[in-house]
């Protein structure tokens, strides 16, 4: 009999991604495609809900045509998604009533404000484990049922859907059967009680949300439905759903309490597996869920920084000194530091562990001697300083100090930003072979639902070391750099509250 594949659909912020795995975990077949951000106005950034599930269906074939494997030979699909990010549909068209808001929308900010103005901040953060802001899917929707003319009615009448990207992909691929999306998801949209796996019917009234437009919420490894034949030839079970931060923490095998994983891509999202329990935070992380795998929830806390790999994008597009993101390494390795320079990317304000809306990006230090060079690694250097400060706040936060920081995402093939982030950790920094942990983690989670994988046993081995960097910097040296990172991330956030 021929063998059967696992393939993952990863619905970025940038791309959309179909990769095939096999039994081993090893890629077989993959491919991508890029869509149009939208930008109406300053801060709002909007994707075309029916321009991902067309590119995503279409690298899903194309990924099968490329392996030459029929869709009759795969076992099952595994979605993983950028998180947030809110659709909302009409159930019997299937058409959107507005574009999809993305999570780095900033568009709902005030409403967020008033949130708290009210006093709720502390009943959100106990019920949701989040912190009130407009990075969460609640406040979106609600601005979709306030702006678009007859949305409010239209829901109420049970008219209309909301869901993230894996339900919207879900909906599509079913044609209409199936409203559905995971723990993980769910605990990012600010109506969902983490505690008691449920919407909350105390957020939705806050935000004036009706409970009829929630799709169902189930654990991120189960057959949910069947793929429409009219997609990929046959129907096909989908069986795994994650946010994308959550499926790279499963992908990166970080099963175990204390595990901690870092992605490196647009953002930096750092996780850290804390095992049954949800740990609250006292140092502004998010208490979040990890997975249900079975009836066995765990949770995570996780530290979001916005601009993270994206900090290159802009040295190549908006400072142009770089043609393309893999000069970033060469050039910065042209000095052996930023001699003195810092940049603070605060370009959309600050994330964990500041949550400061209102710093903007800044760059300090510089001299008459500065040059391209030492701006790259000044670039380089903040990825790795703010991945720093999430992580002190994820070790105080769980008493845990850890012997080593899983790292992926586009930005961690670069070595000298990893070597950084190593010495100014001062922790191993381990890169695995497969960077792909994303759609891996998905792909685990629909495996091990349909018997692919007997269980996480079987695919424990498959985690493999491509390269380990250890700290190599004197703790004088280290201290120095802190210290000035310290200094300029003080003077991006006094810049921002000093207007006069
Ligand atoms: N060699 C490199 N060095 C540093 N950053 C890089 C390099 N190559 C790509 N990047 C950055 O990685 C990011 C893309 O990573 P990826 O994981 O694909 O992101 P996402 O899933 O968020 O779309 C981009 O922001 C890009 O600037
Ligand atoms: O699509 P990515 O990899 O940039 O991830 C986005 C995150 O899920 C947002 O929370």
């Amino acid at each position: 009999m021929q063998d059967t594949f696992i393939l993952a659909l990863d619905q970025g912020t940038t791309s959309s991604r179909a990769i095939l795995f096999n039994r081993s975990g090893d890629m077989v077949a993959s491919a991508q495609k890029e869509f149009r951000q939208i930008y109406p106005q300053a801060g709002w950034v909007e994707h075309d809900p029916m321009e991902i599930w067309a590119g995503q269906v279409g690298v899903a074939a194309e990924a099968l045509a490329r392996a030459g494997v029929p869709g009759s030979r795969i076992a099952a699909i595994g979605i993983t998604n950028q998180r947030e990010t809110t659709v909302v549909w009409d159930r019997e068209t299937g058409q959107p009533v507005y574009n999809a808001i993305v999570w780095q929308d900033r568009r709902t900010a005030g409403f967020c404000d008033d949130i708290r103005a009210r006093g709720l901040a502390d009943t959100i953060r106990n019920k949701t484990g989040l912190l009130v802001d407009a990075y969460f899917s609640g406040t979106k929707v609600r601005w979709i049922l306030d702006n678009v003319p007859g949305a409010r009615e239209r829901a109420q009448a049970g008219k209309l859907a909301f869901g993230t990207i894996d339900s919207w992909l879900i909906w599509q691929l079913t044609h209409g059967e199936v409203h559905v999306t995971d723990v993980s998801n769910a605990s990012r949209t600010m109506l969902y009680n983490i505690h008691t796996l449920q919407w909350d019917d105390e957020l939705l009234d806050i935000l004036g949300i009706p409970a009829s437009m929630l799709p169902q919420v189930k654990s991120s490894s189960e057959v949910y439905g069947h793929t429409h034949a009219a997609h990929l030839g046959v129907a096909i079970p989908i069986a795994g759903v994650a946010g994308d931060q959550q499926a790279a923490l499963f992908g990166q095998q970080c099963t175990t309490p204390g595990m901690v994983k870092n992605t490196y891509g647009t953002g930096c999202f750092m996780m850290m597996n804390t095992g049954d329990k949800p740990v609250p935070s006292h140092n502004k992380l998010l208490t979040t869920i990890a997975w249900q795998v079975g009836d066995k929830v765990q949770y995570a806390l996780e530290g979001s920084i916005f601009i993270g790999g994206s900090v290159v994008k802009w040295l190549r597009d908006g400072l142009g000194i770089i043609k393309q993101s893999s000069d970033v390494g060469p050039l910065a390795a042209q000095v052996a530091d930023s001699d003195g320079v810092y940049l603070v990317p605060a370009f959309a304000g600050l994330g964990a562990p500041h949550w400061n809306a209102e710093a903007r990006g800044t760059l300090v230090g510089m001299t008459q001697g500065t040059s391209a060079a030492h701006i790259a690694r000044a670039a380089l250097d903040s990825i790795a300083f703010q991945t720093m400060d999430v992580l002190g706040a994820m070790q105080a936060d769980s008493g845990i100090t850890i012997a080593e920081l899983r790292v992926d995402g586009g930005a961690s093939v670069n070595n000298v930003l990893m070597q950084f982030q190593s010495d100014i950790l001062g922790t191993a920094v381990a890169r695995p072979k497969i960077t792909e942990t994303t759609a891996l983690g998905a792909a685990y989670l629909a495996g091990l639902a349909v018997g692919y994988w007997q269980s996480t046993d079987d695919i424990q081995g498959q985690w493999q070391l491509d390269t380990r960097f250890t700290p190599q910097q004197s703790a004088d040296a280290v201290a120095r750099y802190v210290a000035g990172w310290h200094r300029a991330t003080r003077a991006a956030i006094a810049w921002a509250g000093d207007q006069q």
